[in-house]
């Protein structure tokens, strides 16, 4: 756990970049800052490993005050990624991972060894162990710095914008990867960023920071896009608030049954099993493979995969009212296909009947706060 406790920075020029800010960042979570250009998330961040000292107030790591421990044995316990992930250019990608490792006094065979396991682990090729940074993508670049502040597996990762620097595609892969090893680490995470869509995606939490360094909201991703506390957040959180807040809602969602075909099928069945012109075309095991339009299948002919529209999303059942009703968008039938865990067919939702479930949700919500007069 990270706990600040009234917490200021003033510079010496006089800019007071973080003002009297609290906040808990509980252990094992990812809790995100966020904020205009300006309103002190990385002075925050920097107080935490000390690069930045703080004017008054305390960090506490666990149980320990921050200012009283050693500098060196603190930032041992603290991986650190930075945007342009801050690699030493004549430095080999796998010396730079093992950097430290050797400063922690590992044998060179030892670290060398987990440079490697970490290159695997954060989804890079470990033939580029021996190259230089600048013979690396951006994206792989970002993944080196990711791998290095994991080396000596500290329990606490500061990450100031470590995505930003490369562009919105590769940003998404990251931002999946990270989430997927962050499920298998456990790391206590501060995360920097001024994107909100990064922060809602990847927070447990997500602190919002004003300028003048004040906290002007902690809360979970689903409750600031569905309740935020001014009209700052409201703003800064963004106009589509409602339509990303279903990101973050689940609800049981009735399914309709699908009479579906197979590749190899004839005309006729696909005419027999088809609703509205279209029928879902699954694989052996059951699992969707695109849907299939009656006409354009030759009579007498088979369901050959050419004839596959594969465009539609496939969401899970058990996922978003977002997720769902974004199937049923982009799905050539209408009809959004939801699938179990295997990505085994479960049925079919129409975009209608996704919205009369979150119509049911919201009046559900508002009973609820009339109740509580909130
Ligand atoms: N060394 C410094 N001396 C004086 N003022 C500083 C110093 N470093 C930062 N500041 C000021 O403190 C405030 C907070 O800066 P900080 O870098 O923490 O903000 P930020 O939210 O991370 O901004 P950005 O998103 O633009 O990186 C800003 O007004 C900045 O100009």
């Amino acid at each position: 756990m990270i706990k600040f406790e009234s917490v200021v920075k003033k510079y010496p020029d006089g800019t007071v970049a973080v003002n009297g800010l609290d906040l808990v960042a509980p252990s094992g979570k990812i809790t995100v800052f966020v904020g205009p250009s300006g309103c002190g998330k990385t002075t925050s961040l920097r107080m935490i490993n000390r690069m930045i000292q703080p004017t008054s107030g305390t960090i506490w790591l666990d149980d320990q005050d921050t200012g009283k421990v050693d500098e060196s044995t603190l930032r041992r316990g603290i991986g650190y990624v930075i945007q342009h992930a801050g690699l030493f250019p004549h430095r080999t990608i796998v010396d730079n991972i093992a950097t430290v490792p050797l400063l922690l006094g590992w044998d060179k065979k030892r670290a060398r060894a987990r440079s490697l396991e970490l290159m695997e682990r954060v989804g890079l090729d470990t033939a580029f162990a021996k190259r230089y940074p600048a013979q690396l993508s951006g994206g792989q670049q970002q993944r080196v710095g990711v791998a290095r502040a994991l080396a000596a597996d500290p329990p606490v990762m500061l990450m100031d914008e470590p995505f930003s620097a490369v562009d919105p595609v590769v940003r998404a892969e990251l931002q999946d990867e990270f989430l997927r090893l962050q499920s298998e680490l456990g790391k206590t995470i501060i995360f920097v960023t001024h994107d909100i869509d990064e922060a809602v995606k990847l927070g447990d939490q997500v602190a919002v920071l004003k300028v003048g360094g004040t906290l002007a909201q902690l809360a979970s991703p689903g409750e600031l896009l569905t309740d935020p506390v001014d009209d700052f957040v409201a703003g800064f959180v963004g106009r589509d608030r409602g339509y990303r807040a279903l990101g973050f809602e689940t609800g049981e969602l009735t399914t309709r049954p699908e009479q579906t075909v197979e590749l190899g099928d004839d005309a006729q069945a696909v005419q027999r099993a088809a609703q509205d012109g279209w029928a879902l075309a699954l694989d052996d095991a059951r699992k969707p493979l695109g849907w299939v339009r009656a006409a354009a299948v030759p009579a007498g002919g088979p369901v050959t995969p050419e004839l596959l529209h594969r465009g539609g999303t496939v969401a899970p059942a058990s996922g978003s009212l977002r997720a769902a009703l974004d199937a049923a968008l982009s799905s050539p039938s209408g009809r959004g296909v939801l699938v179990d865990d295997d990505g085994v067919l479960v049925g079919t939702v129409t975009a209608s009947e996704v919205v009369t479930r979150i119509e049911t949700h919201l009046h559900a919500r508002r009973d609820e706060s009339a109740v509580s007069g909130g």
